[in-house]
C-alpha cells in the first residue's frame, strides 16, 4: 500500500467492496458523461512551467474560513463510509487530521457528527447539510454541527432530486444494510430518511444566515449567474461542483467551468473545486484557474475500502507529496504563486 498509486487503491477497494457499493461509490448519473469529463478535461489542459526561480522552500498551506490545511486539497463530503470500513467515518477524520486538512463530513454519515468528532479532536471538520424540508429538524441538525466543532456549513444546492444512477437501479441498491443508517438523522427512536428536496430557495439561505453564525459554502454551483446570485445572499465560499457527475448528467466539466465562475467572483469569496481530481497536476490547474482549494470524493473512498484510516492517510499523502513535487517542476515556491499564465487550454 505504501507504493500504490491512487489507481491501484482503486483497484484494491474494488475487489475488496461488494460490488452494488462498489458501484454506488464509483458510479455517476446517467451515461457517466459528466462524471467521465471531469477528470477528462483535467488531462487536456496543459501546465506552462517556469524555469530558474531559484525555489527553495515550498509553501502549501491555506487558510479557508478560519480553518487551516497544510495542502489545499481537502475532503469532500461523501455519504456512507462504514459499507467501505467498519470504522467508517471516524478512520477518514483521523486520516484527515493526520493529514492536517478539511474533512466536509456528510450529512448522510454512517457514524453521527459529535462522534466523528470525538474519534479525531485535531480534525477541522466542516458540516455538509441538505436543506430538509422541515426546518425545525435542519436547526436542529445545525446546532449539532455546532456544537460538535464544525466550523462552517457546507449547503449543497445540486440536488433537488437524487440523480438518476443506473447502476444502483441495476444493482437495486436503494438504502444501507440493516446494521447501518444515517446516524445524523437519528430522531428520537426513529430515523428520518435523507430528503432531497426541490423546495429549497435562496431564501433558505437567508433562514440558514439568520440560524447560525457558521460561514456558509455554497456547494454545486455551475452556472455563473447563480455564483453572482450566492455572492448577493451572503455565502462565505462558492464551490464548483457538478457532485462528481452523480446529479445532472452532461454538466461540463468543472475545471472547465471554473476560469468562469471564478471571473464572475472576483475574489470577493473563496472560490473551491471537485470533481475528478486525481493528480497533484490537477491540483495545480484548479489553483491556477482560480481555485483556493479543491476537495476529493471516490479517492478518500478508495483509501478507505482498501486499508482503512492508513489507507486514507495514505491517499491524501500521495496527493500532497504530488503537488509538491508539481509545484517545485513548476518553479513555483507557493500555491499562491499559479496563475491562469501556467495553464494552456486546446486550441
Ligand atoms: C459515494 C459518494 C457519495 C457522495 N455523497 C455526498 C453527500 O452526501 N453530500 C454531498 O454534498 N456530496 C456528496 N457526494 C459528492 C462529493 O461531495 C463530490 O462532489 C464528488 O465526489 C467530487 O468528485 P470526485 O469523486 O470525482 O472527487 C458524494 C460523492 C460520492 C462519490
Ligand atoms: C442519501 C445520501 C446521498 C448521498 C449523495 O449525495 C450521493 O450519493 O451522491
Amino acid at each position: 500500500m505504501e507504493r500504490w498509486t491512487l489507481r491501484e487503491f482503486e483497484a484494491a477497494a474494488r475487489a475488496r467492496l461488494d460490488p452494488a457499493h462498489y458501484d454506488y461509490f464509483a458510479g455517476g448519473a446517467g451515461d457517466e458523461v459528466t462524471m467521465r469529463a471531469n477528470e477528462a478535461a483535467f488531462g487536456r489542459l496543459g501546465l506552462l512551467p517556469r524555469v530558474l526561480r531559484g525555489v527553495t522552500k515550498l509553501e502549501t498551506d491555506v487558510t479557508l474560513l478560519g480553518s487551516h490545511a497544510a495542502v489545499p486539497v481537502l475532503v469532500a463530503p461523501t455519504a456512507f463510509h462504514r459499507l467501505a470500513d467498519p470504522e467508517g467515518e471516524r478512520a477518514t477524520a483521523r486520516a484527515a487530521a493526520a493529514a492536517e486538512t478539511i474533512m466536509i463530513v456528510s450529512m448522510a454519515a454512517t457514524v453521527a457528527i459529535e462522534d466523528v468528532a470525538a474519534a479525531a479532536p485535531e480534525a477541522e471538520l466542516w458540516f455538509q447539510l441538505y436543506v430538509q424540508p422541515d426546518l425545525a429538524f435542519t436547526e436542529r441538525l445545525v446546532r449539532r454541527a455546532e456544537s460538535a466543532g464544525c466550523k462552517a456549513l457546507v449547503v449543497t444546492a445540486d440536488s433537488p432530486v437524487m440523480g438518476l444512477r443506473e447502476r444502483d437501479l441495476r444493482n437495486g441498491f436503494d438504502d444501507l444494510p440493516a446494521h447501518l443508517c444515517c446516524e445524523n438523522l437519528r430522531d428520537g427512536d426513529r430515523v428520518r430518511p435523507v430528503v432531497m428536496s426541490p423546495e429549497p430557495s435562496w431564501e433558505h439561505l437567508g433562514l440558514l444566515r439568520e440560524m447560525t453564525s457558521l460561514p456558509i459554502v455554497l456547494k454545486g454551483v455551475t452556472h455563473p449567474a447563480d455564483a453572482r446570485l450566492a455572492l448577493g445572499h451572503g455565502v462565505a465560499a462558492i464551490m464548483v461542483s457538478n457532485h462528481g457527475g452523480r446529479q445532472l448528467d452532461t454538466v461540463p466539466a468543472t475545471i472547465e467551468l471554473l476560469p468562469e465562475i471564478a471571473a464572475a467572483v472576483g475574489g470577493a469569496v473563496p472560490v473551491l473545486l471537485d470533481g475528478g481530481v486525481r493528480r497533484g497536476t490537477d491540483v495545480l490547474k484548479a489553483l491556477a484557474l482560480g481555485a483556493v482549494a479543491v476537495a476529493v470524493g471516490r479517492p478518500v473512498l478508495w483509501g478507505l475500502a482498501a486499508g482503512g484510516e492508513r489507507g486514507v492517510a495514505r491517499v491524501l499523502g500521495l496527493l500532497r507529496a504530488e503537488v509538491e513535487h508539481a509545484l517545485t517542476l513548476c518553479g513555483c515556491a507557493s500555491v499562491h504563486e499559479l496563475e491562469p499564465g501556467m495553464v494552456r487550454r486546446p486550441c
